[in-house]
Parts: structure tokens; C-alpha cells; sequence
């Protein structure tokens, strides 16, 4: 066991007085988080992550964890021998590749999660949008250009799911007994088919319906770069859209950012990028006076 770190008596006042005015904007707060698949990385850091939430739990904010799992399913497929691509940065999901991304986001993280949390004190219930119909889903579309012909065509994306509806019966339920939902991304649709849903989406869905305080996204870097690689730490949805267009912000990013401005849209307060791998970004994020990564703002 290592030893608590040595903070004066008078070091540990000032952080607590910083910390307590934000601990009671918090208060019954609902506050949503998505760890990203790049975030989790060692075993350490998704158990200091759990310490983390389960902090949150104790000081009367109420959190709900989606989870990613990108590189996770890319290295089973990879195991099992099945290709995988991506368009518009979402995979591409047939038959055989849902099945594993079930079984990777829904089995072996989402289990994890739980297990960290718990470990640490907290009480994690681990589920997936289609548990108690939560999410629901429509069929994703996209169009590409080909880069050849030059021509605007409809990409199927197979099994990948965009967000219809989200009933909150279950999560209320879940959250008014003090436990922590920990949601893999993964929906029904109407008929009861299995849709991908990338987990940007699915957390922002999550977030309006259930008209979170916050929105945090965990990911592998410090927010939204400019260029020049630099730290943006504020964007408004205008400039974000501009950053899009222009090519700034691409790859998976860009369902984040969309995600961020949908959120806003639907009544979150705060959407916030930040690097999950940084030691307690989310402790940092909500009770310090200084944010770490890339708040959007309308
Ligand atoms: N402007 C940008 N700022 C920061 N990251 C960007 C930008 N444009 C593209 N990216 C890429 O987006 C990635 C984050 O998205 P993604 O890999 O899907 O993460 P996650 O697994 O956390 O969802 C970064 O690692 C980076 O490579
Ligand atoms: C449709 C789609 O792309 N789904 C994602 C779901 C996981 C995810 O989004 O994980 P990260 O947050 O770690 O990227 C996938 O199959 O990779």
C-alpha cells in the first residue's frame, strides 16, 4: 500500500475551500461521464478512475458512466481474424462483427467497470441500452464522397444504431437508490435488432434525456487541438462547426464535438472534453477553479 501523500493541514484547507462551492453546485446533481476506450488504458488508471466516481457518489452527486471501448473490440476482431473499417468514424458492423462488439463493450469492460467501482466502495449496476429498453435505436446513415469519382454516395454502416429515444425508467430507478449505472452502448431497435452505437452518442443521449448537469468525455488527449496541436480550452458551437468543416477536428473527435453541441442543445449545462489519462481529470474538472480541457460552450 503505498502512503497518503504528505498535504499541511493549511494546504489541505485551501484545497477543501476551493472545493466546496463546487461540490455544492453538484449537490443531487446528475452528472454523466464517458470513459473512453483510449482513456482506460493500464488496469491503475480505470481503478483510479472508479475511485474517482465513487468519490462523486459520496459527495452527493449522482454519476452515470457510459463507456467506450474502441480499441478493446479492434484487438478481439483483430484475434479472431475479422477485418473491421470505419466510415465517418463509426464501424462498420456486420453479423459477425456485432457479436463481438456485444461481447467485448457489454461482457468484458462493461464487467470491469463494475468490478473497479465496486471495489472501491461503490455500488455499480452494469448495463447496456437495450436492458429495460433504455435506449433505443434507428439505423445509422452517412454519406462519403468517393474519393475517385468525386461523388456523394450512401455508405452502409450495417448494424450501427443512432439514438431514438431513451426511457429513463430504469436509470431513475437506479439512481434514486444510490447506485452507479455503468452503460455499455448499445441499443434495440423496434424490432429488437442489436445496433452499435458509438459511445459518444449514446453518453450525449443519455445526457439530454436525462438533462445532466454536466457531460464530461474522457479521452487520450488534452481536449481539442488547434492546428498547431495546441489546447483549445473554449469553443463555441460556432467555431466547433467551423473546425469541423475545415478539417481541425476529424476522425473521432468529430462525433464527440457533435455530441457536445447535441448535448447543449437538449438542456446540459456544461459538456467538457478532457484526457481521461491525466490522474483524477474528472476530480480536477468539477472541483477546482481551473477546468483541464476543452469546455464548448452555445
Ligand atoms: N482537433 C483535434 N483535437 C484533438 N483530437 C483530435 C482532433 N482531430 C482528431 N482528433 C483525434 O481524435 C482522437 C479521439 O477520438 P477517439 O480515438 O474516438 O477517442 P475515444 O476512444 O476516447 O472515444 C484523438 O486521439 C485524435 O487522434
Ligand atoms: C458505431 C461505433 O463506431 N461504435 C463503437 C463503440 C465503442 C466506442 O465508441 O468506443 P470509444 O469511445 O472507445 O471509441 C465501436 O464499435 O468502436
Amino acid at each position: 500500500m503505498t502512503d497518503a501523500p504528505d498535504i499541511s493541514p493549511l494546504d489541505q484547507a485551501r484545497i477543501l475551500s476551493e472545493a466546496l462551492p463546487h461540490m455544492q453546485q453538484y449537490d443531487e446533481e446528475t452528472i454523466v461521464i464517458k470513459y473512453g476506450g483510449h482513456a482506460m488504458g493500464a488496469e491503475e488508471t480505470a481503478k483510479a478512475f472508479a475511485r474517482d466516481i465513487v468519490l462523486l457518489e459520496q459527495t452527493a452527486i449522482n454519476p452515470v458512466v457510459v463507456h467506450g471501448g474502441g480499441p478493446q473490440i479492434a484487438t478481439m476482431l483483430k484475434r479472431l481474424g475479422i477485418q473491421s473499417e470505419f466510415a465517418a468514424g463509426l464501424r462498420i458492423t456486420d453479423a459477425a462483427t456485432i457479436e463481438i462488439v456485444e461481447m467485448v463493450l457489454a461482457g468484458s469492460i462493461n464487467k470491469q467497470l463494475v468490478g473497479y467501482i465496486n471495489e472501491a466502495g461503490g455500488k455499480a449496476v452494469g448495463l447496456c441500452g437495450k436492458d429495460g429498453n433504455m435506449v433505443s435505436a434507428v439505423k445509422a446513415t452517412r454519406t462519403m464522397v468517393d474519393p475517385d469519382s468525386h461523388i456523394e454516395k450512401v455508405v452502409d454502416l450495417g448494424f450501427v444504431g443512432e439514438p431514438e429515444k431513451v426511457d429513463l425508467t430504469l436509470l431513475n430507478q437506479l439512481i434514486g437508490y444510490e447506485l452507479i449505472p455503468v452503460l455499455a452502448p448499445l441499443a434495440t431497435s423496434r424490432t429488437g435488432q442489436t445496433f452499435n452505437v458509438n459511445a459518444d452518442t449514446f453518453a450525449g443521449a443519455v445526457a439530454g434525456a436525462l438533462k445532466a448537469k454536466r457531460l464530461l468525455l474522457l479521452t487520450d488527449v488534452p481536449g481539442v487541438l488547434d492546428k498547431s496541436k495546441k489546447l483549445i480550452p473554449e469553443l463555441s458551437v460556432k467555431d466547433a462547426r467551423k473546425l469541423i468543416a475545415d478539417g481541425t477536428i476529424s476522425g473521432g473527435m468529430i462525433p464527440k464535438v457533435e455530441t457536445c453541441i447535441y448535448a447543449l442543445e437538449q438542456g446540459v449545462e456544461g459538456v467538457v472534453i478532457i484526457d481521461g489519462k491525466m490522474q483524477h481529470a474528472v476530480l480536477l474538472e468539477l472541483f477546482t477553479n481551473q477546468g483541464t480541457g476543452t469546455l464548448i460552450h452555445k
